[in-house]
């Protein structure tokens, strides 16, 4: 891929600031005797501006992981730290500032049907103060031009194909300039050459703007884009760090 070359300054950032640290991380599901640990003893350090990949098989804990990592689910055990915010007993209010500076894409885009792609990705900047007083309009539809849906910001999401979905979906993760996106299966449902285009894009943007991704995959065909990719088994990272970046860069 000769035109995904890192930048220094991303080569940079890469080396010097975690933006996650994950220590002795456990989690465990339902109560009593139906209590069950699904994440073991989890140890991770993700950087600014890294592109990592979750793989592993089906039940191992990557969303449970991705989720806890996103502030979408309450750390019990262990310490977990987001942007320097530790998350083990933090407040809602805590928890809130830094699900803001996080971008979500998931496999079902979960997109408004009834919103056109413009609302949808304005949506999203909607939910930071500092953005109401500025051109939201003009902002999102910049960020679908970018996503090479300039002649699409007027459609209804239900009338755009599924790899026009998934562009709406990383245009409204990236409109509001987050520090880290986290993205579950976001080709999953998209045919070979759609899913690249994605994943692509992701690359492209991310690097552009020094954004970290961590993004859970089965699709061996996009594992090339990553700066390392993690593999978990049974609850366990099993590899916490093949590093690519000089194979694929
Ligand atoms: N809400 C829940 N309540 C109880 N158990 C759960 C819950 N969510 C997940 N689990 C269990 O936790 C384990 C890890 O699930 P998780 O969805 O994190 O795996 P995964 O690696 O993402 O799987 P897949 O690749 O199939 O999406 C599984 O055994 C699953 O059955």
């Amino acid at each position: 891929m000769q035109n995904l070359t890192l930048t220094n300054q991303s080569v940079k950032d890469i080396t010097t600031k975690p933006v996650i640290s994950v220590n002795k991380l456990n989690h465990y599901f339902g109560k009593g005797s139906l209590r069950k640990q699904v994440l073991f003893d989890i140890n991770l350090q993700i950087n600014a501006g890294e592109i990592v990949l979750l793989t592993g098989p089906s039940g191992s804990g990557k969303t449970t992981l991705l989720t806890l990592l996103g502030g979408l689910r309450s750390a019990e055990e262990g310490s977990l730290k987001i942007l320097g915010q530790e998350m083990a007993g933090a407040s809602k209010n805590q928890l809130t500032k830094v699900r803001c500076q996080i971008g979500y894409i998931f496999q079902a885009h979960n997109l408004m049907k009834f919103l056109t792609a413009k609302e949808n990705v304005r949506m999203s900047l909607e939910l930071h103060d500092e953005k109401l007083k500025q051109d939201m309009d003009a902002i999102a539809i910049s960020m679908l031009e970018k996503v090479g849906l300039g002649d699409r910001v007027n459609y209804y999401a239900e009338n755009l194909s599924g790899g026009q979905k998934q562009r709406v979906a990383i245009a409204r993760a990236l409109v509001s300039h987050p520090k880290i996106v986290l993205a579950d299966e976001p080709t999953a449902a998209l045919d070979k050459k759609s899913g690249r285009d994605v994943v692509e894009l992701m690359y492209k943007l991310a690097k552009e703007q020094g954004i970290t991704i961590l993004l859970v995959t089965h699709d061996n065909r996009i594992l090339d884009i990553a700066d390392r990719i993690l593999y978990m088994e049974d609850g366990c990272l099993v590899d916490d760090g093949i590093d690519v970046t000089t194979k694929m860069h």
